[in-house]
């Protein structure tokens, strides 16, 4: 049974109603693996790094469900044939019928970009797709975890932002799609907690880069690597002292893994509580990755929040994590990592030829 008991404020968030009981071959010795883990959008760029994570551990049989709007294969290609390992096309808008023990709810779109595309159907992957991942976990007896967002606490008033503040969202806004729709999200997850019984478990993702994120997503981290790769100016949309923290992936993952496997509810900020201006990203991509770049001041989007930091109090508390990776050591990590992809591409050099086949 979930032990944590308040979001805060004091404000009683556990259940007292027992789980629906799990699958009785959970435990079977006929089985060759004794977890089976359901990735929604482990095609991604955090959900194949968190399926290279699962697989590591033998007793893992891991299922990724994705419908690759911004997911691909590549990212899970080293998994495709193993016999731990099951890819499905799917959206999860849809509903899903299979049998799993664990649920990692991640499947949506997250780059502003991406998700303002089509909100119609951002809100849609929020709100119908987890009210079907959570019909699973009922059906099956599964818990649940939800990447939700560093965007539910909107363009914050507090900063840092503890779990226990309520957030500051525009309803009506270009982004809503994506934090209303997260925050309603959330809502479900606890509705189906209290109601049904489900061991549900609610992670606040702040900003988070590394290999794999695409090229083109458009988020900052990727905007600014790609940019200086291609000898391009650096794009700091205004003012530029918008603030952001920036987690490296395996640090992310980790804290994801901890948070499903212990006995919080959360919900629990996961990021980096390191806070950097846009213009200072900017300056230190230009010093590690090419000195020679121009940083131009451009037009920015409706919304964006001004300030973003996590305070991670809880995560340490509960769950033993922080993050280990600096910014100043990750970002060389993700430079090598695109710098072979656009060179694959013939887009730019690599610094070594021969080493395409490690891109992903
Ligand atoms: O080229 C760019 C792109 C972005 N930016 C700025 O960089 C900041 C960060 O923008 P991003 O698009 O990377 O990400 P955002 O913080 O807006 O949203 C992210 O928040 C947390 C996650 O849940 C999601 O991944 C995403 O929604 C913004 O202030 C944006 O204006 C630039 O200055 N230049």
């Amino acid at each position: 049974m979930a032990t944590d008991s308040s979001n805060g404020n004091g404000h009683q968030q556990t259940t007292t109603k027992k789980p629906p009981s799990p699958s009785p071959l959970r435990f079977s010795k006929f089985f060759q693996s004794n977890m089976r883990i359901l990735v929604t959008g482990g095609a991604g760029f955090i959900g194949s790094h968190l399926v290279d994570r699962l697989m590591e551990n033998e007793k893992n049989e891991v299922i990724v469900a994705d419908n690759y709007f911004t997911g691909s294969k590549d990212n899970l290609q080293k998994w495709i044939g193993h016999p731990r390992f099951e890819l499905i096309r799917h959206d999860v808008t849809e509903p899903l019928l299979i049998e799993v023990d664990q649920i990692y709810h991640l499947a949506c779109p997250a780059s502003p970009i991406f998700y303002k595309y089509n909100p119609v159907k951002t809100i849609k992957t929020n709100v119908i797709g987890t009210l079907n991942m959570l019909g699973l976990a009922k059906r099956v007896g599964a818990r649940i975890l939800l990447t939700s967002t560093s965007e539910v606490y909107g363009d914050p008033l507090v900063h840092p932002q503890p779990e226990s503040y309520w957030g500051n969202v525009n309803p009506i806004g270009v982004r809503s799609c994506y934090d209303e729709g997260k925050r309603v999200a959330e809502t479900l997850m606890f509705d189906y907690h209290r109601q049904h019984g489900i061991e549900i478990r609610i992670a606040r993702i702040f900003n988070t880069y590394g290999p794999r994120m695409n090229i083109d997503d458009g988020r900052v981290v990727s905007n600014f690597i790609a940019q200086a790769l291609r000898g391009e100016p650096l794009t700091v949309q205004c003012p530029g002292t918008q603030t952001r923290s920036f987690c490296y992936v395996s640090d992310l993952v980790d804290g994801l893994i901890r948070l499903m496997e212990g006995p919080s509810t959360g919900p629990i900020n996961l990021g980096n509580p390191g806070e950097f201006t846009m213009i200072e990203l900017a300056e230190t991509v230009k010093e590690l990755i090419n000195p020679s770049v121009e940083i131009k001041m451009v037009e920015n989007t409706p919304d964006d929040p001004r300030q973003r930091k996590p305070d991670i109090t809880k995560a340490k508390e509960l769950l033993g994590w922080e993050p280990k990776v600096k910014l100043r050591d990750g970002l060389p990590l993700m430079e090598e990592n695109f710098r072979l992809r656009l060179g694959r591409d013939k887009k730019i050099g690599t610094k070594d030829g021969n080493k395409l086949d490690e891109a992903t």
